[in-house]
């Protein structure tokens, strides 16, 4: 195991304390509940980005220190070896006030000379963003709006497509000149000089149009990668940070959503796109068209517009077939992950037909809504076609008579012919084109309303940063509800538990005990009432302060693919192996572990796969006590175990969290060992609240109520 290196997290320190010296406090766990790659350190292009997300703008540039005055300060100064400090103030010529992260928290006075060996020669200057003071409105979403603010970072790259779209057009002029001129110019005169020069001349000329196809190709390819960078982070960093509350319908259909992402960065970094910035340039065509062959410019005058209506004229149908495609996949997939993710219960319980049904169902349905469009979507492709090639004929035709009367050469009807061929090219792509306008359509507006679900943490919103909890809760008359839902899971809970307190949840069944777990980890907010931590509502404290300072152990004990030491560790910041083996020795996981050939390292597979039950939940157990938080939170954490382990945990427990706030949720009653208060819940109310001998009196007088070892 690793030790963790004292100064990988100069930065993040560097940023907490900037922010605090703004009056922006953040916490660490703040910053890194943002963070990609939790587990290395924050780069100077993280520190900014992160910077941003909390209320602060930060620019990364090369100063001299000698000449670096206080207009630049609050400044981060990067050294060699990774390690940053914050220059806070310029006091005189030679000295400065900074924070230096391996010198304690307060401010420190050093000569600049002194600073000047380590450092590298780039700083990163911070200020606050101004915002100003509205009553009313929500904050300015940060960063602009995910997909326009994306697209038009890239807006360079796109006028260079626009640019070389121009450029290969008029280079695909040279070859219909080219051959109007053999004819009319080198054939009768037998002018083979002329013949190589242009030859020459049309090669230069088509070999620059392959370069610049090749160009314009790699541009719109690197406009679709950073587009997806950019949005593709946005999109997941919204789906964590997303309100439980907020989430409405089956996992697949949710995750089909996110799937749209795809189609909509496939459209950006498409031949499709290359099609539409090719239209306007059919005029380009009409006009030589019509200079070089003069009255023939009719034919493509008429055949483009009526090619174009066809294209038009199948639009609602592709629109209204896209919106059903979509719903349609929607289904398909929430069936299929529901199917694959309870593939055993399936086998158990013979549930195979009534899936297999429904993913028939759903596989019939899309495959009509996909044959439809794409005979619609043939159908226009033929009529292109069919135009393009009766616009050549027609030119023919009536060229033949131009030609007869002296209008125009000869050479002039053959590259007009080809002419129309390219000035109908992009609209034989139209129609398919347009398909995937009305897919990228469908997919915005997907994701678009993903978008626009509440986030846990609104972009620009500031939290009050709290980084140790002393471990007091209470709720104030709540009542809350889930979505969609129509009855009550909690009717005006009032509810006290003092720092240091252990208390227990009990109630029958459906009662709402887990529900108000939920609610006091914030994961729902309540929809009447408060719940307050520490006498601060939970609504205020940063969500990643407040997990922080919260072990939780909830109902489903769920683990991640990777190792035993990941999952422990996870949402920890770089634990120590001392650590982490406390924590693991304390939940009693270290027994089963130490025994594995791999020990800590041993491999965990999606949810947990290749542990039982109980490991599953010792682990989940470790997970939580790993930095001894002032709260637990736990939700019927020994479910799974057997009367022995669970003896073992609950006296190791009891040992451990003596100043601990501890609230458990079970219907063990070998868990009220752990208690001195006990709560218990009836349809989403307290009924009984008190000290443990005087509320379990009753209940163990009503033996008709309890089973043996089980509380109400
Ligand atoms: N995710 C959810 N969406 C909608 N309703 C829910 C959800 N979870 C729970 N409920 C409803 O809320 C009520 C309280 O459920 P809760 O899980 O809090 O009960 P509980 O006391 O923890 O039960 P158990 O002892 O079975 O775990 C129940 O009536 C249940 O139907």
């Amino acid at each position: 195991m690793n030790a963790a290196k004292p100064y990988q997290d100069d930065l993040e320190q560097c940023l907490t304390f900037v922010a605090a010296h703004l009056e922006l406090p953040v916490s660490e766990a703040a910053v890194r509940a943002h963070r990609v790659g939790n587990e290395s350190p924050l780069t100077p292009d993280g520190f900014i980005d992160a910077a941003e997300r909390h209320g602060m703008v930060a620019a990364l540039g090369e100063h001299t220190l000698a000449t670096l005055g206080n207009s630049l300060l609050p400044a981060v100064a990067l050294l060699k070896n990774g390690r940053a400090v914050v220059l806070i103030e310029r006091i005189n010529e030679e000295r400065v006030a900074l924070f230096d992260p391996a010198l304690g928290k307060q401010p420190v006075e050093t000569d600049v000379s002194a600073l000047e060996e380590a450092y590298i020669g780039h700083l990163i200057a911070v200020r606050a963003r101004y915002r100003p003071v509205s009553l009313h409105s929500e904050p300015a979403i940060q960063g602009g709006h995910w997909f326009w603010s994306a697209l038009s970072s890239n807006r360079w790259v796109y006028t260079q497509v626009i640019i070389a779209a121009a450029l290969t057009n008029f280079l695909g002029l040279a070859t219909s000149l080219f051959i109007m001129v053999v004819y009319d110019r080198v054939l009768p005169n037998e002018a083979v000089e002329s013949l190589v020069a242009l030859t020459i001349g049309v090669s230069i000329a088509l070999l620059f149009d392959f370069a610049v196809k090749t160009l314009r190709q790699l541009f719109i390819e690197r406009a679709g990668q950073e587009a997806d960078l950019r949005m593709g982070r946005r999109i997941f960093d919204h789906v964590l940070n997303l309100q439980m509350s907020a989430k409405r319908g089956s996992t697949g259909g949710f995750a089909n959503t996110l799937r749209e992402f795809e189609t909509l960065r496939d459209f950006f970094a498409s031949a499709s796109l290359v099609a539409i910035v090719d239209l306007p340039f059919i005029l380009l065509f009409i006009g030589v068209i019509y200079l070089i062959g003069g009255p023939l410019a009719i034919i493509p005058m008429i055949a483009v517009p009526l090619v174009l209506l066809i294209g038009i004229a199948v639009q609602p149908f592709l629109k209204r077939l896209s919106g059903q495609a979509f719903e349609e996949s929607r289904s398909k997939q929430g069936v299929l992950i529901e199917a694959v993710a309870g593939l055993e219960t399936i086998k158990a319980s013979g549930a195979a037909p009534m899936i297999r049904k429904r993913w028939e169902e759903s596989v019939h349905q899309q495959s009509n809504v996909g044959r439809k469009g794409r005979a619609i979507q043939q159908f226009a492709l033929n009529a292109t076609a069919f135009a393009q090639q009766a616009a050549q004929v027609s030119i023919v035709v009536y060229g033949v008579f131009l030609v007869g009367d002296g209008t125009i050469s000869m050479g002039a009807m053959i590259a007009c012919v080809i002419l129309t061929g390219r000035a109908l090219a992009p609209l034989a792509q139209l129609a398919q084109t347009m398909t995937r306008i009305n897919q990228a359509r469908t997919s915005y507006r997907a994701l678009d309303q993903l978008m626009n679900m509440p986030s846990e943490r609104p972009a620009g919103r500031h939290y009050l940063s709290r980084p140790t909890l002393e471990g007091k809760l209470r709720l104030q008359d709540v009542s809350f509800r889930y979505p969609e839902q129509t009855t009550a899971a909690l009717a005006n809970i009032n509810l006290t538990i003092e720092p240091g307190e252990k208390v227990a949840l009990l109630g029958r069944v459906g009662s709402g005990k887990s529900t108000l777990a939920r609610l006091l980890l914030g994961i729902y907010p309540p929809e009447q009432g408060a719940v307050l931590v520490d006498d601060t509502d939970l609504r205020q404290i940063d969500p990643a302060d407040l997990r922080h300072n919260i072990g939780s152990v909830l109902q489903e004990a769920w683990l991640f693919s990777g190792t035993v030491r990941q999952n422990i560790a996870i949402g920890a910041h770089h634990p120590t192996d001392e650590q982490i083996l406390n924590a693991a020795k304390l939940a009693g996981a270290h027994e089963f572990i130490a025994r594995h050939p791999k020990g800590y390292d041993m491999p965990i597979g999606e949810r947990g796969e290749g542990l039982s039950g109980g490991q599953r939940q010792l682990i989940c157990l470790a997970r939580a006590l790993l930095g001894a938080p002032p709260i637990l939170l736990m939700d019927e954490p020994t479910s799974a175990m057997d009367i022995q382990t669970e003896k073992e945990v609950i006296a190791r427990l009891k040992a451990a969290s003596q100043t601990q706030t501890l609230v458990v949720v079970t219907h063990r009653t070998s868990l009220l060992e752990l208690v001195d208060r006990v709560v218990i819940l009836d349809q989403g109310q307290i009924v009984a609240d008190g000290p443990k001998a005087q509320v379990m009196r009753p209940v163990e007088a009503a033996p008709h109520r309890s089973r043996e070892g089980t509380t109400p």
